[in-house]
C-alpha cells in the first residue's frame, strides 16, 4: 500500500522522524540536499497539529536589533531593543538609527486608540427584507448573539456587530475583544457557533461562507483602514532640529520628501500605503516573533504625517490594523519567543491583553524609527549608496 507523505507521523510515531524521513524521500525523487533545512533547534512534534503539516524542518532567517529606541506608551515605557528579522541589508542599520535620532530627542509617544479582530460570516437571505428584517433581529439581540459567541472562548469578548447588506446578501462583521492573542483562529470559531446559531434561529438565513471578506483578512482593503482591525495604533515624536541638522537635513527637507512622496506619490498610484516602508518594519518584526506574516499585507498598511516646527520635526505614524500577539500561532516557537522576550512581551500579560497591547505600541514606534529614518536618507539621497554599502551581492556573486 503506498504510503502519503503527509502521513509519515502515524508511521513513525515521531514528528522528528518522519521529517527525516520526508527529506529522504524528497532528496531520492528531487536530486536536490536538504541538510540544512534538517537542522533546526524546533522540536518538531512541538509544531505538528498547531502550526503546521508535512513538515521537512525550518529556514532560518538573520535577526538583527534596533535600539535602544525609547518608548512612551500606554503600556511600553522604556528602552527597547528591537528584533527584526531580513535578508534586507541596510534595513536594520536604517532603523537602528531613526531609533536613535527619535531616542536622542526624547523618545516617541504611543497609543492604542482601537483593538478588535474580526470576522464577517456571509450570509444569503431570500430577499432585501427578510435580510434587513435578519439584520435588525441580530442588532436586537446584541446580548444573546455575544453570550453564544463568547460560550466558545474564555478570553475573546464580542464587542460590535457591524452588518453590511447587499442585495439579499448580509455579512455580519464580528469584532472581538482577543486579549494578548492575535485571536483570527479564536474569532473564528466563535463566529462558526453564532452562524450556527443564526441559521438555527433562522431557517431562511444560509451560511454562504463563514469568512465572506469583509474581515478583512490578509487582503489590502479599505474597511480595516476606516474600521480599524487588530490595534489601531498611532506613535509620534518630535525630532529635534539639532539631532537633524548632524545628518545635514531640516525638519522642512525631510517635511518635503513626506508631503511629495507619501502623500503626493502615493496619491498618484493610488496605493493603500500613505508611507515609505511600513512594511518593512512590520514583516521584519512579524518574521522575529511568529506574527502571521500574511498579515503584513493590512498591517503595514498607515499614513505618515510631518510638520516642521521650530524646535524641529513632528512625525507620526497611523497603523489602522496592526494584527498582533504575544500568545497562540507562532509566537511560543523557541526563538520566536525569546525575541518577545527581547521586548518583555513574552506570553500572557497580567492583566490579560497588556502584553499585546504593549507590544502595538513598540511595534509603531520601530514603524515611526524606520518611517523617519527613510525620509531623512531620501532627503539627503543616500538611499542607493547605503544598499550598495550594506545590501548588495558581492561583486563575484554578480559576476
Ligand atoms: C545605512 C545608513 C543608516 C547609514 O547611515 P550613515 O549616517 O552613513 O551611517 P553612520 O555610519 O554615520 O552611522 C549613523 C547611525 O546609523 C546607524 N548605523 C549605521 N550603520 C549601521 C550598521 N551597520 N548597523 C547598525 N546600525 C548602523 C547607527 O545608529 C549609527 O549611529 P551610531 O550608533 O554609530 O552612533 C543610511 O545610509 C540609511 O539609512 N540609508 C537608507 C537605507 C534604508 O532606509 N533602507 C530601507 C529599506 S528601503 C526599501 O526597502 C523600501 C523602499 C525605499 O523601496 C520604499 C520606497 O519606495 O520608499
Ligand atoms: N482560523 C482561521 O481562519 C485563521 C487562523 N489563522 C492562524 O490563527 C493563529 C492565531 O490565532 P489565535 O486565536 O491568536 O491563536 P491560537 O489559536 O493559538 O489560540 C490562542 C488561545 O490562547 C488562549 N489564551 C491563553 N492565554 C491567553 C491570553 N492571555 N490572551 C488571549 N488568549 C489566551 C485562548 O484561549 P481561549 O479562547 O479559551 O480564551 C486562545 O484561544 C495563527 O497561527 C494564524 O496563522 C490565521 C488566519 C485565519
Amino acid at each position: 500500500m503506498e504510503v502519503k507523505l503527509h502521513e509519515f507521523e502515524k508511521i513513525y510515531g515521531d514528528a522528528n522522524k518522519a521529517a527525516e524521513e520526508r527529506r529522504k524521500y524528497l532528496e531520492r525523487v528531487t536530486g536536490a540536499k536538504l541538510e540544512n533545512i534538517g537542522k533546526t533547534i524546533i522540536d518538531l512534534n512541538t509544531v505538528v497539529g498547531r502550526n503546521i503539516e508535512n513538515v521537512i524542518g525550518a529556514v532560518q532567517v538573520p535577526v538583527g536589533v534596533a535600539g535602544p529606541l525609547l518608548v512612551r506608551g500606554d503600556y511600553a515605557n522604556g528602552h527597547f531593543y528591537v528584533p527584526l528579522a531580513t535578508t534586507e541589508g541596510a534595513l536594520v542599520a536604517s532603523v537602528n538609527r531613526g531609533a536613535k535620532l527619535v531616542t536622542e530627542s526624547g523618545g516617541a509617544r504611543a497609543k492604542v486608540l482601537k483593538d478588535g479582530m474580526a470576522r464577517a460570516p456571509l450570509f444569503r437571505l431570500p430577499s432585501l427584507v427578510e435580510a434587513v428584517e435578519f439584520v435588525n433581529w441580530v442588532l436586537q439581540n446584541f446580548e444573546e448573539v455575544k453570550k453564544v459567541a463568547e460560550s466558545t472562548t474564555r478570553h475573546g469578548r464580542l464587542k460590535e456587530i457591524q452588518p453590511f447588506i447587499v442585495g439579499n446578501y448580509v455579512w455580519l462583521r464580528l469584532v472581538f475583544s482577543t486579549g494578548d492573542a492575535m485571536g483570527m483562529n479564536m474569532v473564528t470559531v466563535a463566529s462558526d457557533a453564532v452562524a450556527k446559531y443564526l441559521q438555527e434561529k433562522f431557517p431562511n438565513a444560509r451560511l454562504v461562507a463563514l469568512s465572506g471578506n469583509m474581515c478583512v483578512d490578509k487582503k489590502p482593503n479599505a474597511v480595516n483602514f476606516l474600521l480599524g482591525r487588530g490595534k489601531t495604533v498611532v506613535a509620534e515624536a518630535v525630532v529635534k532640529r539639532e539631532v537633524l541638522g548632524r545628518l545635514g537635513v531640516t525638519p522642512e527637507a525631510v517635511h518635503e520628501v513626506n508631503v511629495r512622496k507619501n502623500l503626493m506619490g502615493s496619491a498618484l498610484a493610488h496605493s493603500y500605503g500613505f508611507n515609505a516602508h511600513f512594511a518593512n518594519i512590520i514583516a521584519a518584526l512579524f518574521i522575529a516573533t511568529g506574527q502571521d506574516v500574511a498579515q503584513v499585507v493590512e498591517s503595514s498598511m498607515g499614513i505618515t504625517t510631518t510638520e516642521p516646527r521650530e524646535e524641529g520635526l513632528y512625525i507620526s505614524v497611523f497603523l489602522p490594523s496592526l494584527e498582533v500577539g504575544t500568545v497562540g500561532g507562532g509566537t511560543g516557537l523557541p526563538t520566536q519567543r525569546e525575541a518577545l522576550a527581547l521586548l518583555g512581551v513574552a506570553g500572557p500579560g497580567d492583566p490579560p491583553g497588556t502584553n499585546a497591547l504593549k507590544f502595538a505600541e513598540i511595534a509603531a514606534a520601530a514603524v515611526l524609527a524606520g518611517e523617519l529614518n527613510l525620509l531623512v536618507a531620501l532627503a539627503r539621497n543616500e538611499l542607493a549608496t547605503a544598499h550598495e554599502r550594506l545590501g548588495r551581492a558581492r561583486p563575484q556573486e554578480r559576476a
